[in-house]
């Protein structure tokens, strides 16, 4: 199996073939429809509705128990559903898992390893697992083990592993077989700083490569900087998608600053711009630099507010985005639920 690049589907035509205009966009990785799974009466899954396209990392965003970890499972091959269609690249995990499992790879929350092997040797009995040849393996292995940076502990037991190089090591062996389809639940977890720059990077890079990245996360700053589309569970269901073009549209709370907060306030007052302290406590001087929240709608909004304020001759120093799109949107989601 290629190492850089996935193998295309073997039922999508060549782009040759007659009618290759309507096929030239890939279909998408993975599609859900109506999906439910009960737990005895916990109905964990309760209509799910969901696209990850290929070539994007989207973002899996839901409350605890809201269903994120089954829906994954399910994704995976690893969780029968009650009722509901899934599609990965195509290929239904249940009636045709063999496909659908030979393209996707699943990093679970938790990795557990066998312990007596060395870090290499889990790699190779995984690839051995997912049919790559033997002669590739090897080569492979490396390559991976230097992506995650545990060459150096590619020959040591993974017992000796921390929590954090587990959780690479599993990142490792979730990329073993080049899949087009990528599963990852709250694979950031234990991760030091520099290893979640590094996740990053890659999925981001996977992603470019073609391949469909689902990820999930609770820490929506991280998942704001890498995703490109988000899905928002609540309670088993889906209630909403976002991309980020809707990120960059949606009503959003921006943090201004300037030089002298009472400049600033005084020219939203006389704009009838609403606003709101931004909690950093009050200014010693009656001059003095600070900074209020105020509401836009989307990046076109704040452009045009602080055009105005610049004119106007308020003295900004600084202005973005009070929190990310993700936590924002999570935020107003789980307010109007209440
Ligand atoms: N094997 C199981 N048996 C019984 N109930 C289960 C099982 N697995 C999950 N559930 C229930 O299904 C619901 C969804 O759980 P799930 O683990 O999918 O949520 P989650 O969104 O991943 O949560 P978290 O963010 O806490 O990881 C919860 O109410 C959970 O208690």
């Amino acid at each position: 199996m290629a190492a850089d690049a996935p193998p295309p589907p073997p039922d999508v035509p060549a782009a040759t073939a007659p009618g290759a205009a309507a096929l030239a966009v890939a279909p998408p990785g993975i599609e859900v429809v109506g999906l439910r799974r009960a737990f005895g009466t916990v109905r964990a899954l309760d209509g799910v509705d969901l696209v990850a396209r290929a070539g994007a990392v989207t973002a899996l965003v839901g409350p605890n128990g809201s269903g994120k970890t089954t829906l994954l499972l399910v994704l995976a091959g690893l969780l029968v559903p009650d009722s509901g269609q899934v599609r990965i690249a195509g290929h239904d995990p249940v009636t045709d898992s063999a496909a659908a499992r030979a393209r996707t790879g699943w990093m679970p929350d938790a990795f557990g390893t066998w312990d007596s092997l060395t870090a290499r040797e889990v790699l190779l009995t995984f690839a051995d697992a997912y049919r790559v040849e033997r002669t590739r393996a090897a080569a492979r292995v490396d390559e991976l083990l230097a992506t995650v940076h545990l060459s150096e502990y590619a020959d040591q037991p993974a017992a000796v592993l921390s929590r954090g190089q587990k959780q690479r090591l599993g990142l490792a062996r979730a990329l073993v077989h080049d899949p087009q389809v990528l599963l990852l639940d709250e694979p950031a977890s234990g991760l030091d700083p520099r290893s979640r720059v590094d996740l990053r990077i890659l999925l981001r890079r996977l992603a470019d490569e073609g391949r469909t990245v689902l990820v999930s996360s609770h820490v929506l700053s991280e998942l704001d900087e890498m995703a490109d589309d988000a899905v928002f569970l609540s309670r088993g269901r889906t209630v909403a998608g976002m991309s980020e073009a809707d990120a960059a549209a949606g009503r959003r709370t921006w943090h201004v600053r300037a030089l002298s907060l009472r400049a600033l306030t005084d020219w939203l007052d006389a704009s009838g711009v609403r606003y709101r302290p931004d909690g950093a406590g009050r200014p010693e001087g009656p001059d003095a630099a600070g900074g209020v929240l105020v509401d836009v709608d989307g990046e076109t909004g704040a452009a045009a507010l602080l055009r105005d304020a610049v004119t106007a001759g308020v003295p900004l120093v600084s202005s973005a985005p009070a929190a990310g799109a993700l936590e924002q949107a999570y935020l107003a989601l789980e307010e109007e639920r209440r």
